[in-house]
């Protein structure tokens, strides 16, 4: 049987998807058709429409899948690429694939991002992951659970506001989260005047994460982003204990290229291995400079020590984020730099560390 309905030229939808069950997923394996992500497939004239339905709206291999599609309806099925009009639309699966089974109802991911010690960048990256997610078009929430120092507020550009309470669906008081840049948002900053120093025992930590957690409006979320307090003392275990138990994904964990040899950071990977909760990756922050001016790159605190970290304990280095004076403006002025429009190489990078790490997510639950 010839691949064109017999009386005109227009392609058949057997033909066209004989050709797209020639392309493969490129990170989960298998074909597109036999995943089941050829959605809506319309012949209009000799025109093909279709929709991809991947599995994060982060996905960094879009422009791969949209090329791979093309030159197989090209040569398999004669479809010129002029006559081939791809959407790509994304469900995110639910952490263990059932909706019913998450711990938070209606959030399909948490994921904590850690630090074996304080000042490495970690709430900066947190953030700009969190909006970087939130721009790819996934629904997003950033859930500030550092007792020591929350920054988010000042980061996001919310310092003075205050969530409000409602009563939820099941007429039980909640909390709104407070929203910006396309994000929902609780911290611990939002409770307390910063300037009075606050004293947290373990138990009082926890029984407020259990609160954020269960009692703030999140749903429905793709992913809801921790940023975890420093370090592996008690606050940081109970943290990751009592996270372990509202499903956790996975923790990522941010250093410094001085910070890479340290025992803080094995030791901060170590405290969650304990408590079974999966590594998704190494994120190297402060990993070089490159200088205005000139164009020229400086390791300014060495290099190689995060990949050879990742490595050593087999995951992955989701990426390296130099030092940029727009990164600690953003941060300071509550406009993370990942919100760029201008052509930004800092901003780029944090998309390229987010997509890396949705990826990393969706092959953990479509593999
Ligand atoms: N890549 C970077 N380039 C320039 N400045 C950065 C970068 N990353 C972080 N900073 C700046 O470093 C300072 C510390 O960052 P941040 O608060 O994110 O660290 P942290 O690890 O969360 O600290 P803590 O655990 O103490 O809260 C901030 O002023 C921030 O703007």
């Amino acid at each position: 049987m010839g691949l064109f309905s017999r009386h005109n030229d227009r392609p058949s939808e057997q033909a066209v998807l004989q050709a797209l069950a020639t392309v493969q997923e490129p990170e989960l394996g298998g074909d597109l058709v036999s995943r089941k992500m050829i959605k809506n497939l319309v012949i209009d004239g000799d025109t093909v429409r279709f929709a991809v339905e991947l599995t994060t709206p982060a996905c960094p291999l879009k422009d791969q899948i949209q090329r791979e599609c093309e030159e197989a309806l090209e040569t398999i099925a004669g479809i010129p690429r002029n006559r081939v009009s791809i959407e790509f639309t994304a469900q995110v699966r639910p952490r263990g694939g059932i909706p019913e089974q998450v711990a938070i109802p209606g959030v399909n991911h948490v994921v904590a991002v850690s630090a074996g010690k304080g000042g490495v960048g970690k709430s900066t990256v947190a953030v700009n992951l969190a909006v970087a997610l939130a721009r790819e078009g996934a629904q997003v929430g950033l859930l500030d659970a550092d007792v020591y120092g929350p920054s988010v507020p000042l980061m996001m550009g919310v310092r003075s506001q205050q969530p409000e309470a409602v009563s939820g669906p099941d007429g039980e008081p909640r909390m709104l989260p407070i929203e910006a840049h396309g994000i929902k948002m609780m911290s611990i900053g939002f409770l307390i005047d910063d300037r009075q120093p606050v004293i947290w025992r373990g138990p009082m930590v926890s029984q407020l994460l259990r609160q954020f957690l269960y009692q703030v409006l999140w749903a429905p979320l793709d992913y809801l982003i921790i940023d975890m307090p420093p370090g592996t003392g008690d606050i940081a275990l109970t943290l990751a204990q009592s996270l372990q138990n509202a499903g956790l994904t996975g923790v990522v964990t941010v250093t410094t290229p001085q910070q890479v040899a340290t025992a803080d950071v094995l030791k901060s990977m170590e405290m969650f291995r304990k408590v079974n909760v999966p590594l998704l990756g190494i994120i190297e922050n402060m990993a070089y400079f490159i200088a205005p001016d000139t164009g020229k790159r400086y390791d300014i605190f060495g290099s190689g020590g995060a990949a050879r970290l990742a490595g050593q304990l087999g995951i992955p280095l989701l990426g390296q984020i130099p030092l940029g004076l727009s990164i600690r403006e953003g941060g300071d002025h509550g406009q993370p730099a990942v919100l760029s429009n201008e052509p930004d190489a800092y901003a780029d990078v944090f998309r390229e560390v987010a997509r890396k790490l949705a990826a990393r997510i969706s092959v953990m639950e479509y593999a």
